[in-house]
């Protein structure tokens, strides 16, 4: 044993050399050795076995050699962790042969553990040698579009893609015969890709024809397509469809929609298609009296009916004047509805009115009985056959309770369609319609088979990049605010423009751009030559200023092209269909992309070409730019740039006009 020499520190350090000495010869022998270990170990794994049959005379060949061979696993594991227990050591990063380097035993003990040595050798050279995991690596942080799917309703992540070029005849597709002709009747050749999709869908499968469907609900759907692809016909046609088969007539479509004249429109069509069909069709806007309306919509106000009482099948409406019937008109039922549609579903979606979509969705849905029930063997309990909905029968408390395949859960038959051409995204204002089973339908442009372009439509849906008909072509107008009434007089002669739409900001805008309009063209006719009228354009107001007749008078003279140019806010920015539009002009810019997509979209229906140009001031340009580029639509809408010198024939004209405009808002 060595000695240490405590009195003597030189002594002491000599000594320590010494023992150092020994150690460090015994620590290079060793290190020696394990090199060599190595380099064998080395060799043997860089020798990959050329076959099968050599991985297998590798492994027969070293495990023989092993003193160890027949050990079991446990104990070999506890020989590969014996020196680390036997010494704490510094915790650094040890291979295999490194393990037992700091060991000094006995010569004999130092031959055992050689022999371990190369046992751990043949371990990592055989199979199953100690696996080499790889470094643990960071997860891929999920991509924008799996964030953005993230909480959003499964039916959209899985909906179909509709192409926008397909079209299909009027055969084959679930219509009869009388519909297909009344279809051509109206110039209606072939189906647009909306109406391919959404019609079959509700006509295909001939058990979903019947009224009443209380055993085997229907799906609901949900329809994004571009403005002007025809979505209207698309839910038009099955309703006539479906509900000519009936006998009695009962309130069996509602159609909510969210202003009058579309009400009126939409009116239009279902009376051109259901021509010759005998099906009601109403309407509740509030344009009428409360007790008119009353008359028109409820044949039996006089006894109180529990499966209500309706002179129309279907009901066109807004959602304010729907609330007031629901609430205030007896026997107003919507029990036996068997469609709910909901078009320009995003905006109707956004405004409350009083909860109407709570409201109406419980209408539809049976409640538990409460208070006084109709005895039904009472002499007139029940004053028709059909007067209680399916769903409904179990309201008749003294019916006896016979278990028959009728007791069976009864759901409503109503079957729940959305449209537009803006979807919304948020999946908490498609929850509140409890849709059941929903079935997406988008009709998107990019449509190209593969899965990423699927994936893409869906997200543009869900960020809201919205699909424009491909006909239409778009311009933006960057200008000073004080030129813009100057920059559009210019514009609309320079290009003859007829048949245009102007939006403005507000009712009040509106009135002020026309009187300066007209100002601008009497200033400017009577210094032509030719007859004062030769070139006039007509230009008119159209907005919740004018009474409802007013309104129905300029947009039929504008239908009849004796209106050149409405201008108005954004009152018919949605869904009306006046196909002649050819331009579409944002004096004042619109603020969200919805608004854009709306607005842009009152031209290029049907398939026609369409000009859609937006006036941006200075100020503006930024909020518009970056809009646009969100919504993924930078590069489709050009730059229109009007030079000063373009102006200045006109400039005169339109400081004439700035003159006669002051002197009204003076005098007034
Ligand atoms: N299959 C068809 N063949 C010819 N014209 C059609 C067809 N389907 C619809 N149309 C016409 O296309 C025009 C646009 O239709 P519709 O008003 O239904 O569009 P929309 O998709 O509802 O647009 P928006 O989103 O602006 O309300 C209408 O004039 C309609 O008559």
């Amino acid at each position: 044993m060595t000695q240490i020499n405590l009195k003597n520190p030189a002594k002491r350090s000599a000594d320590n050399a010494k023992v150092k000495t020994k150690a460090k010869k015994r620590y290079l022998k060793a290190k020696k050795e394990r090199r060599k270990q190595r380099k064998t170990s080395h060799t043997v794994l860089n020798q990959e076995p050329s076959s099968e049959l050599d991985a297998e005379e590798t492994q027969e060949v070293v495990n023989p050699i092993s003193p160890l061979a027949g050990r079991t696993s446990h104990e070999e594991t506890k020989l590969d962790e014996g020196p680390a227990h036997e010494r704490p050591r510094k915790r650094r990063k040890v291979g295999i042969n490194e393990a037992y380097s700091d060991v000094e035993e006995s010569p004999a003990k130092e031959a055992t553990l050689r022999e371990e040595r190369n046992f751990a050798d043949t371990l990592s050279t055989a199979e199953g040698a100690l696996p080499i995991f790889p470094l643990p690596k960071r997860p891929d942080a999920p991509s924008r579009s799996v964030l953005a799917l993230q909480g959003q309703d499964k039916a959209l992540i899985e909906a179909e893609l509709v192409d926008p070029r397909k079209t299909t005849s009027l055969e084959g597709i679930g219509l009869g015969e009388r519909t297909r002709k009344q279809l051509k009747g109206l110039g209606i050749q072939e189906l647009f890709a909306v109406q391919t999709a959404v019609i079959p869908f509700l006509l295909s499968d001939k058990t979903q024809h019947s009224l009443y469907l209380p055993h085997a609900p229907p799906r609901d759907l949900c329809v994004s397509a571009p403005t002007g692809s025809g979505k209207t016909l698309a839910y038009v046609v099955p309703i006539v469809e479906i509900l000519t088969t009936r006998v009695v007539t009962r309130l069996r479509a509602l159609i909510v929609l969210p202003t009058r004249d579309l009400v009126t429109q939409v009116r239009e069509t279902f009376e051109e298609v259901a021509k010759g069909r005998g099906l009601k069709i109403g309407t509740a806007t509030g344009q009428h009296s409360f007790a008119h309306e009353q008359a028109q919509l409820i044949a039996d106000k006089s006894a109180s009916l529990q499966g209500g009482s309706s002179k129309v099948d279907i009901l066109i409406c807004t959602p304010g004047r729907l609330m007031d019937h629901l609430n205030s008109s007896p026997n107003f039922s919507l029990q036996h509805l068997r469609f709910l549609v909901v078009d320009e579903a995003d905006r109707l979606l956004a405004q409350s009115f009083q909860d109407w979509l709570a409201q109406v969705l419980a209408a539809t849905r049976p409640t538990p009985p409460i208070g006084e029930t109709v005895d039904v063997r009472a002499p007139n309990a029940l004053p028709t056959p059909d007067a209680l909905a399916p769903a409904f029968l179990h309201l008749l408390r003294n019916v006896p309770q016979i278990h028959t395949s009728h007791n069976e859960k009864k759901e409503p038959s109503c079957q729940k369609l959305l449209f537009s051409a803006t979807l919304p995204r948020d999946p908490a204002k498609i929850v509140a319609l409890n849709l059941r089973e929903p079935k997406y339908l988008i009709v998107q442009d990019s449509v190209k088979g593969s899965t990423e372009d699927a994936d893409e439509a869906i997200m543009d849906v869900v960020m809201e990049r919205f699909t424009m008909p491909a006909s239409l072509k778009e311009h933006m107008i960057v200008c000073e605010t004080s030129q813009k009434p100057l920059i559009l007089f210019y514009l609309i002669h320079t290009h003859g423009v007829r048949n245009a739409i102007i939006f403005t900001k507000s009712a009040e805008s509106t009135t002020r751009l026309v009187q300066l309009f007209q100002f601008f063209e009497s200033s400017r006719l009577s210094s032509q030559t030719s007859p004062e009228d030769e070139g006039k354009v007509v230009i008119q107001p159209y907005s919740s200023d004018l009474n409802p007749s007013d309104r129905k008078t300029v947009l039929e003279k504008f239908k009849r092209q004796e209106i050149h140019i409405l201008v108005c806010s954004d009152l018919i920015s949605r869904g009306i269909d006046i196909t002649h539009v050819s331009h579409v002009i944002s004096y004042d810019a619109p603020v969200d992309m919805r608004k854009y997509v709306h607005r842009v979209g009152r031209t290029a229906r049907a398939g026609r070409e369409g000009h859609a140009w937006t006036l941006v001031e200075d100020q503006e340009a930024r909020h518009f730019k970056s809009m646009m580029r969100e919504a993924g639509h930078l590069d489709t809408i050009k730059r229109m740039r009007v030079h000063e010198k373009d102006l200045s024939p006109l400039t005169p004209h339109y400081e004439t006009a700035l003159e006669s405009l002051k002197h009204v808002y003076v005098r007034s």
